[in-house]
């Protein structure tokens, strides 16, 4: 379980990113963080793994509060927490295979120059989350060589290799198209049920914030506005976090034209 507490984000140049935020979250469950640019959603995940330091509040993780922790302890905590990047952040002359076994070297400890370094049972792993995520024809191709479905497939298999107890994934579909982004989503969603993991994703896209995550928190200005389950993710609430938007009219209606698709009612 994850629970947050008063978190507060001052940065150096005194921007209060996050005011005083308060959430929890529960095994087996993909959280969805939306909100305006600018909101504190990259700032609060980045929080999590203290890549970003808090100021204050607290972040208990399965009852250790990572606020707490000194430079070791922390480096073995992070272990048991995946991040899933944008940008892929694949090396791109490693293969697919080294980049899914960099994954580990927070346990391997350094970086062996060829796969026979790594534990058997480690590079057996890999093999198994390639093929689960869909790549076990690309084992031995260069990162730079793959689509960006494809690339991110990596970063997911990277993510899992350390067999992390929370995902934090930021913003998984930005340049995908709209069909690999939801095969990118369903997959992250099926891995966190299958592994009984929880889930926090950064995304920008409501339609598949909603169809694909349980649990929606708003953030706008660094504060929740909004906290609940897809299902109560409405017109009402979009207004409530981004501010006022007709969601569903694209240009202003004729009399006679038939009403445009409830493009937010997707899916229901
Ligand atoms: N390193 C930094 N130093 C100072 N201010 C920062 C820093 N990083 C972010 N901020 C500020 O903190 C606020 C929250 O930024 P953050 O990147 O967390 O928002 P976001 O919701 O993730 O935005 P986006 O959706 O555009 O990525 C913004 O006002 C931003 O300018």
């Amino acid at each position: 379980m994850v629970e947050i507490k008063e978190l507060v984000k001052r940065y150096p140049s005194g921007q209060e990113a996050l005011k005083s935020v308060s959430l929890t979250l529960k095994e087996n469950t993909v959280m969805a963080l939306i909100g305006p640019s600018g909101a504190g959603k990259s700032t609060l995940i980045r929080c999590i793994n203290r890549l970003v330091e808090p100021t204050s509040g607290s972040i208990m993780i399965n009852g250790v509060n990572v606020c707490d922790l000194g430079k070791k302890e922390l480096r073995l905590r992070r272990r048991k927490i995946g991040m899933i990047f944008q940008e892929y952040a694949l090396v791109d002359r490693l293969t697919v295979m080294e980049n899914v076994l960099s994954g580990q070297l927070g346990y391997v400890g350094f970086w062996p120059s060829t796969l026979r370094r790594f534990p058997q049972e480690v590079v057996t792993q890999a093999y198994t989350l390639l093929e689960r995520v869909g790549l076990s024809d690309f084992v031995d191709n260069r990162a730079d060589q793959l689509s960006g479905g494809q690339r991110q497939r990596v970063g997911i298999a990277r993510a899992l290799i350390q067999n992390p107890e929370l995902l934090l994934v930021d913003e998984p579909t930005a340049s995908l198209d709209p069909k690999t982004s939801r095969q990118v989503m369903r997959l992250i969603v099926e891995l966190v049920q299958e592994r009984n993991l929880q889930c926090i994703i950064n995304i920008h896209d409501v339609v598949l914030a909603k169809q694909f995550a349980q649990r929606i928190v708003g953030l706008q200005d660094g504060r929740i506005v909004f906290e609940g389950q897809s299902a109560d993710l409405d017109v009402n609430v979009l207004n409530t976090i981004y501010g006022e938007e007709d969601w569903n009219i694209s240009k202003k209606k004729k009399e006679d034209e038939d009403d445009e698709a409830d493009i937010f009612s997707m899916g229901e």
